[in-house]
């Protein structure tokens, strides 16, 4: 199968800004395992005969890779949009997008290599699927084909969430987890024994990629849903004990009037994907929503939230 490398070139006046916003937008559409690239800031000669084409490089470049098939078409016209959405009316940033094709393989083969299980917190171990891993006592293993959506459990805001719930879910409950990705939350909800899980994510390639997952870990069709769409569109009675969302502040910002009215009584929400930058807007709203904010974690510049309706 072939990919595509959706590649944006860019000068700005706050490099490292431009770079977080660029990286957010890939990150929103469920990209994972971007590539970035820079050019040197002091050109010593040297470099030129260490790496041609880095100490020849003159601009910034952030890539981000997704499978050509019967979306990829809507997927490059997401990406123009947002982009567009985002700069257009910015004069201290320049940009250009374009896609290419690439031949999987060579893709797959590159990173392929450097994927190993990985212990994301106290209890879960995340496991590509081509590797063997032994689990201790105690460990949960969750077994993932990563490469399509999000959710490979190693980037921070997937991992502040998997703690939360490992330390908030103690079974019984139903779940919905809001922008499920690659599924990994409904399949930790699962292995915390959750008794009814459902996942939205309004894009289809995420669906996908959530069902093959479940059935990849055999969580039972009978305790589990995914649709498409967001919260609004899919719950209109229901109600959950817990409320899981690993999306970027803004969208989380938009949503927390929506899960108050899915969440019952003493329910609880976990919120992640929230940039240190954003934490107290987030906060903010949390409290006019209705909920008392119970805990939050940090790893790196990301936050995450738990609190109780
Ligand atoms: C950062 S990924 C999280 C994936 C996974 N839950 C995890 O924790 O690793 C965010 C996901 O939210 C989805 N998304 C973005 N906005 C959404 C919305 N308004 N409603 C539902 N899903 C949304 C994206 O398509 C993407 O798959």
């Amino acid at each position: 199968m072939k990919l595509i490398e959706a590649k944006i070139i860019f000068d700005a006046d706050d490099i490292k800004k431009t770079q977080e916003e660029i990286e957010s937008v890939f990150y929103e559409f469920g990209a994972q395992g971007l590539k970035i690239e820079e050019p040197l800031e002091n050109k010593n000669p040297l470099d030129y005969y260490r790496d041609e084409r880095q100490f020849l490089m003159r601009d910034y470049s952030i890539s981000s890779y997704f499978p050509m098939n019967f979306y990829a078409d809507r997927k490059k016209e997401m990406y123009r949009k947002a982009f567009e959405e985002k700069f257009q009316d910015r004069d201290d940033v320049v940009y250009s997008l374009d896609f290419y094709e690439l031949e999987e393989e060579d893709y797959q083969n590159a990173w392929k290599k450097y994927l190993y299980p990985e212990k994301v917190s106290r209890r879960f171990v995340v496991k590509p699927t081509w590797r063997e891993y032994e689990a201790e006592k105690d460990e949960v293993v969750i077994e993932l084909d990563p490469g399509r959506a999000f959710g490979t459990g190693s980037h921070p805001t997937t991992s502040l969430c998997l703690k939360l719930m490992e330390d908030y879910v103690k079974g019984g409950e139903s779940v919905i987890d809001v922008g499920t990705g690659s599924g990994i939350l409904m399949v930790a909800a699962d292995r915390l024994e959750a008794d009814e899980i459902w996942g939205v994510d309004i894009d289809e390639l995420a669906v996908e990629s959530t069902k093959e997952n479940l059935e990849l870990n055999r969580v039972s069709t009978e305790k589990s849903k995914v649709f498409k769409g967001n919260l609004l569109e899919i719950v209109k009675e229901k109600k959950f004990d817990v409320v899981v969302a690993n999306i970027l502040a803004d969208v989380i910002l938009m949503l927390l009037d929506d899960m108050a009215r899915v969440i019952k009584k003493d329910g609880l929400i976990i919120l992640s994907g929230i940039i240190e930058d954003k934490v107290t807007e987030v906060e903010e709203k949390i409290k006019s929503a209705g909920f008392e904010i119970l805990e939050v974690k940090k790893d790196k510049e990301w936050r995450a939230i738990a609190a109780r309706a």
